[in-house]
């Protein structure tokens, strides 16, 4: 398990340099592995997942540590040696079932499985000991002397990511928000009401030995309280009776109040995490035009629509950059534009991305953003509404690219007042009228949403 971990973390490292072209996410990393190998029994699917996401989500602290004890500066070191290293020391300092002569043992055993050289064996094998004798009474970086440090140290973040929230935030709240990120977050899906509803689902579910709970915010929404078999092999989840997604995105998409009948175009529409919702919501009458670059994900959705069985979705494969290969005097009811975003929001579910982003990124995204919403704006209905969600807590691609578009298209407004079709999301509605949910408030995935109406 522990050498498949050590792969899965490599191939990650390799293939998602900062800076570099977007390689595989490590949930598909992951999800490779475990269907290369059939035969994995349940509870060591879940210990190869903890420690692939434990190890990248506390990278920084690892890293700290290993650094204590090594003479090289770790990004000197051989990447396999840097790895085993970080495995160990998270077996360590966070998983008390193995003992820690088991966690040395093992890497010392893994050096040799991938022949590295006698002296690196030696190195790991000594590195590793030092770590398990000096961990315990390792002191972190002290936040009056060295602030940024300290928070970067101690919940694994990278400096400017620490930098930048205690200068937005403050200290208190730059805590609790990069503390929010290490925790894990609920098992929260999505009801498919087209076929079910959710007190139904909840029998249904308590039949196949899976115990939910009513969803803390969506209305839709289910929270299950522990899976200790693979969810995708339950008969509920085959026959299309639901699907996994945080209540943030469930909420953010009920912003939208479509109603039967409308037309709505999605730009960004991806697996179908909110595609399929909306289809959900127009009961079979009205129709979604869908559009995304990936062809990996638009396929991703289509198997999706299948298995919810729904209909009334048209795939479309184009960059939404461009101009849109649609009529030009179509006009939607609905647009929704779920932007590409940095995800600094969903750092909790992919803990790996804070390694991933660099400063640059935000800007670089910001545009990207813009050109989507410019070439989906025109087709927009006088009366309509246009829903812009990110997820990502960062103003540049959340406040000032709805500042900035708004600046240029006089024509929209933020939607005033409260949401009519679904009173849940009004405590979700800040002072300025956004919409946005915080991992460190609200236990939900830090979204954000603007509404804006097109004046008649
Ligand atoms: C936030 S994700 C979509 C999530 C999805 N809507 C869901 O709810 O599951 C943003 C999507 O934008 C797509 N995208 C990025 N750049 C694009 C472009 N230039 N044209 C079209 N789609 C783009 C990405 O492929 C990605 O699927």
């Amino acid at each position: 398990m522990r050498g498949l971990a050590v792969e899965i973390i490599s191939i990650w490292q390799k293939t998602n340099v900062p800076g570099g072209a977007p390689g595989p996410f490590l949930d598909a990393l992951i999800e490779q592995t475990l269907s290369d190998h059939p035969r994995l029994s349940h509870p060591d699917r879940a210990l190869l997942r903890e420690l692939v996401t434990g190890v990248l989500r506390w990278r920084g602290r690892l890293d700290y540590a290993i650094g204590q004890v090594s003479h090289q500066p770790v990004n000197k070191l051989h990447p396999l040696v840097l790895n085993l290293l970080r495995l160990t020391t998270y077996q360590l300092l966070f998983l008390d079932r193995i003992p820690a002569s088991a966690a040395v043992n093992e890497s010392v055993k893994l050096a040799k499985i991938h022949r590295l050289p006698p002296a690196l064996i030696g190195f790991v094998n000594a590195a590793a000991r030092k770590l398990a004798t000096a961990l315990p009474d390792l002191p972190l970086p002290d936040p009056e002397i060295e602030p940024v440090t300290a928070l970067a140290v101690a919940t694994s973040h990278p400096e400017w990511l620490a930098a930048r929230w205690l200068e937005r935030l403050g200290p208190e709240a730059a805590w609790k928000r990069a503390q929010a990120n290490n925790l894990h977050p609920p098992l929260s899906i999505r009801v498919n009401t087209a076929l079910i509803s959710p007190a139904t689902l909840q029998v249904v579910l308590q039949t196949e030995g899976i115990a939910t709970e009513s969803g803390r915010f969506s209305p839709v929404g289910l929270t299950i309280c522990s899976l200790k078999q693979s969810p995708f092999n339950l008969p509920s989840y085959q026959r299309g009776l639901w699907l996994f997604q945080d209540e943030a995105a469930q909420l953010a998409t009920l912003l939208l109040q479509p109603q039967p009948g409308h037309g709505i175009l999605e730009i960004g529409a991806g697996r179908g995490g909110k595609t399929t919702h909306l289809a959900q919501l127009l009961r079979g009458k009205g129709r979604i035009l869908a559009v995304d670059h990936s062809l990996e994900r638009m396929a991703a959705l289509n198997r999706s629509r299948q298995r919810l069985g729904l209909t009334g979705v048209d795939l479309l494969l184009t960059d939404a950059t461009l101009s849109l290969p649609i009529q030009p005097e179509h006009r939607f009811d609905r647009i929704l534009i779920d932007a590409p975003c940095s995800g600094l929001g969903v750092l909790r579910r992919h803990p790996e991305l804070r390694w991933r982003r660099q400063p640059g990124d935000l800007d670089r995204f910001a545009r990207l953003q813009a050109a989507l919403l410019r070439q989906a704006a025109p087709y927009m209905r006088p009366g309509g509404l246009l829903l812009y969600i990110t997820c990502t807590t960062e103003p540049e691609e959340n406040e000032s690219v709805m500042a900035a578009f708004l600046r240029s298209h006089p024509d929209f407004a933020l939607h005033p007042g409260p949401v009519s079709d679904a009173p849940e999301i009004t405590p979700f509605i800040d002072a300025d009228g956004y919409f946005r949910t915080l991992p460190e408030r609200h236990d939900l995935d830090g979204f954000f949403a603007a509404l804006l109406a097109k004046e008649r």
